[in-house]
């Protein structure tokens, strides 16, 4: 079942076709769900994904700058709050059980995948504006979302049940809703309520897909990780 998280993240997400597919049914994401996924990959996927989080804040950060109106501000502000509030104590939580601590966490050298994702966000957002943020950032809080909410039905296994409950969990996909609205939003304020009939959707709906691949990349260097 696909989530309903918009419109248009509905539009980009079949727009991505087969480079959705790839990302949100990655092997990684296969053994995730049926607790097959080595824990040297797990572990090495959520080292470098704290790294991400970290630049992942600072591109929602800029999501307050190039908004227009308070309720922009306040809805992009929330999720860099939930970022460095709840989603990185959750790695810190694993990372200690496993006898990595926060010092040693933040400290992880990037992988080029890694480096190459953030940035390229970070990149959207600086060269365009909000809607070109949002595109960026899109694949990576409603992916997880989608991810999430699948792997929680399939019932997932005992290893990363944890890692399931969060993103399947009904906090997390109310949190998918709202972005979805934020981004909704924000195009019917600068394209128009007919997204995909501006002449900037073209450009967006790219945006979206490079951020997919990316995705796919950043499962892939945890997998290659096993
Ligand atoms: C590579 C990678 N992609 C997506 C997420 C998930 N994620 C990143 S920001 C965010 C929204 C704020 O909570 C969520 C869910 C991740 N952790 N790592």
């Amino acid at each position: 079942m696909i989530p309903d998280y918009g419109r248009a993240f509905a539009l980009w997400r079949s727009a991505a076709g087969q480079e959705w597919d790839a990302y949100v049914a990655h092997p990684f994401v296969d053994g995730l769900g049926d607790g097959t996924l080595p824990r040297s990959a797990f572990l090495h996927y959520l080292a470098q994904d704290y790294v991400f989080l970290i630049h992942f804040a600072r591109a929602w950060a800029l999501a307050v700058v190039k908004s227009e109106t308070l309720a922009e501000m306040n809805a992009a502000s929330a999720t860099v709050q939930a970022l460095l509030g709840e989603e990185m104590a959750l790695h810190r939580q694993i990372c200690a059980r496993e006898g990595i601590d926060a010092t040693a966490l933040e400290a992880i050298v990037e992988a080029p995948e890694n480096l190459a994702y953030t940035r390229y966000v970070i990149e959207a957002g600086l060269a365009g504006d909000l809607c070109d943020l949002l595109a960026a950032l899109a694949p990576c809080v409603l992916g997880y979302g989608e991810i999430g909410a699948r792997l929680k039905v399939a019932g997932p296994a005992a290893p990363y049940l944890e890692w399931v409950e969060t993103y399947g969990g009904e906090e997390y996909q109310e949190l998918c809703r709202d972005v979805g609205a934020l981004i909704d939003g924000a195009l019917d304020r600068r394209i128009g309520t007919d997204h995909a009939a501006s002449p900037r959707w073209g450009r967006l709906s790219e945006r979206f897909t490079t951020a997919v691949r990316l995705e796919a990349g950043f499962w892939q260097m945890g997998w290659a990780a096993k």
